[in-house]
């Protein structure tokens, strides 16, 4: 058998690794057109601001790692089209020259692209995207120059808000500016969110929310920004307005979303038999919303390719979808959330109450303690778990993972109310918030 895997970052690779790891025999291909695999951007704030020493620990594996398992790897090398009923991969090798490979199955990992806002001025020098390697470098080369003090970032999301405190670490002026009423308004409710914005411009960045970029203007370079409320001096901008599915290789030939995204089953399989296709490319399913959704993350692209390996490789396996669990840490303030917020539950017609709490994550004799804001989400009629959130100085993180799986699982609010949750004054309290908030759900 013979797989042809086209893109080979997070979700390529996590599909190649499956396949050559557990199946051996089968033939692997790879195909990417850029320079370097296994970039993990998440951590381009965190060089770019400096709490890193570089990039170099950024890269998680390369392309001897996958000659030496036996594999063949193209980079450099950009498909141009599929020829879905020859089953032909047709693609320009580093060389430029004209190359193709047949496949019996084929993998899309084609990923993502950052959305561009078609405003005038938008190809103008010194306006930046962060998604590849080489655009954080280009973004940190450029706040190294002389001249660079106002950095502009559109778009409040996870990508702005870090590179927001990155350029702020920098030394930069850093304007802010989302078309929501806050920052990260898709994953959190205002209660959490307030708290974000808050801590961000006690920081020093200038929010500007509710505020659309009208115009990017300068002769070559971008030197203003003009949006619907007024306009401001820029040195740099950078777009962060989130991502939407690369697929333009098989568009014609297959079923999509509503983005774009190829439509997958629970084995990642297209409409097309032979093709699978994962990671941002492709759809996931919602255990909260209970329906096929698209969600751009890494940890989403290393099982989606986890599971398309199997399934190629002859072990029938299901995916179990996703929640969409994710967190984020600025300034020292950390905040994780999975499945839906309030907001989000409304935007899908899917009727919640909510179980808010707040209180100091260990007991008050401990002094080293912060105090964390926990919000449940649950379905009125069900009473099932739909989401959370949680806020705080403190590492909140692991809770998220409890009720990423009480989401999967369809746990009720009420199951919770008496759960064995440990406790030991180093880490948290007896009567905790877990259980607190559950005990006060409606
Ligand atoms: C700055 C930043 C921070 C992030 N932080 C986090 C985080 O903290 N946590 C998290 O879970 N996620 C994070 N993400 C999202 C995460 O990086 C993506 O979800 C993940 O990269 C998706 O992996 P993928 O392999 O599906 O697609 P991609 O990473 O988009 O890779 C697709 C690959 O396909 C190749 N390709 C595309 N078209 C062709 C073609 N025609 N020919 C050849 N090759 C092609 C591309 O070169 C690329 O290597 C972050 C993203 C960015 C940009
Ligand atoms: N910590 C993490 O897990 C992490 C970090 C970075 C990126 N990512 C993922 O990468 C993907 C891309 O990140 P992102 O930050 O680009 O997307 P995002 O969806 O997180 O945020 C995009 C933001 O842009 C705003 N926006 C949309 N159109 C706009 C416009 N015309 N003008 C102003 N604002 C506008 C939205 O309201 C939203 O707040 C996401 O799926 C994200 O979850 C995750």
């Amino acid at each position: 058998m013979k797989t042809v895997i086209i893109g080979s970052n997070h979700a390529g690779i996590a599909a190649a690794n499956t396949l050559l790891d557990n199946y051996p025999g089968n033939e692997v291909v790879l195909i990417d057109r850029n320079t370097n695999l296994s970039y993990l951007g998440c951590g381009t704030a965190l060089w770019v601001g400096r709490q890193i020493d570089g990039y170099e620990g950024l890269f998680y594996t390369n392309k001897e790692d996958f000659i030496k398992k036996g594999a063949k790897i193209f980079l450099q090398s950009s498909v141009t089209n599929i020829d879905f009923d020859g089953k032909v991969v047709h693609f320009e090798d580093e060389a430029g020259n004209p190359t193709t490979e047949s496949y019996d199955k084929l993998v899309l990992a084609t990923g993502s692209k950052p959305i561009v806002p078609n405003i005038p001025g938008k190809d103008l020098d010194g306006i930046h995207f962060l998604k590849l390697f080489q655009e954080g470098q280009a973004v940190d080369h450029a706040m190294s120059s002389e001249g660079v003090n106002t950095v502009a970032v559109i778009g409040a999301g996870y990508i702005g808000v870090e590179i927001a405190e990155a350029a702020k670490r920098r030394g930069k002026n850093v304007l802010l500016f989302d078309a929501m009423p806050t920052s990260l308004a898709s994953y959190y409710d205002p209660e959490f969110t307030e708290r974000m914005d808050a801590n961000l411009e006690k920081h020093g960045i200038e929010l500007h929310f509710g505020e659309l970029a009208t115009e990017y203007k300068g002769d070559t370079r971008v030197t203003q920004l003009v949006t619907d409320k007024g306009s401001y001096d820029v040195d740099m901008v950078i777009n962060a307005i989130g991502f939407t599915a690369n697929s333009d290789l098989g568009r014609e030939h297959l079923d999509t979303f509503r983005n774009g995204a190829y439509l997958v089953d629970s084995h990642q399989k297209t409409s097309d038999d032979s093709v699978y296709a994962v990671g941002d490319s492709a759809t996931i399913y919602s255990n909260a919303l209970e329906a096929t959704t698209y969600i751009a993350l890494a940890t989403n692209a290393v099982r989606s390719g986890i599971v398309a390996g199997h399934n190629i490789g002859g072990t029938v396996l299901d995916g179990i979808g996703v929640q969409g669990s994710n967190g984020i840490s600025i300034f020292g303030y950390n905040m994780v959330s999975t499945g839906l917020s309030v907001a989000a539950a409304a935007k899908n017609n899917i009727d919640v109450d909510y179980t808010d709490y707040e209180d100091l994550q260990k007991p008050g004799f401990i002094k080293e303690n912060g105090a964390v804001k926990i919000r449940i989400v649950y379905e009125k009629s069900s009473r099932r778990i739909v989401g959370a959130q949680l806020a705080s100085t403190e590492d909140i993180s692991a809770n998220i993972h409890m009720f990423s799986l009480a989401i999967q699982e369809h746990v009720t609010i009420d199951k919770l109310k008496l759960l064995d949750i440990f406790f030991l004054p180093h880490f948290n309290q007896p009567y905790n918030y877990i259980t607190m908030a559950a005990l006060k759900a409606k």
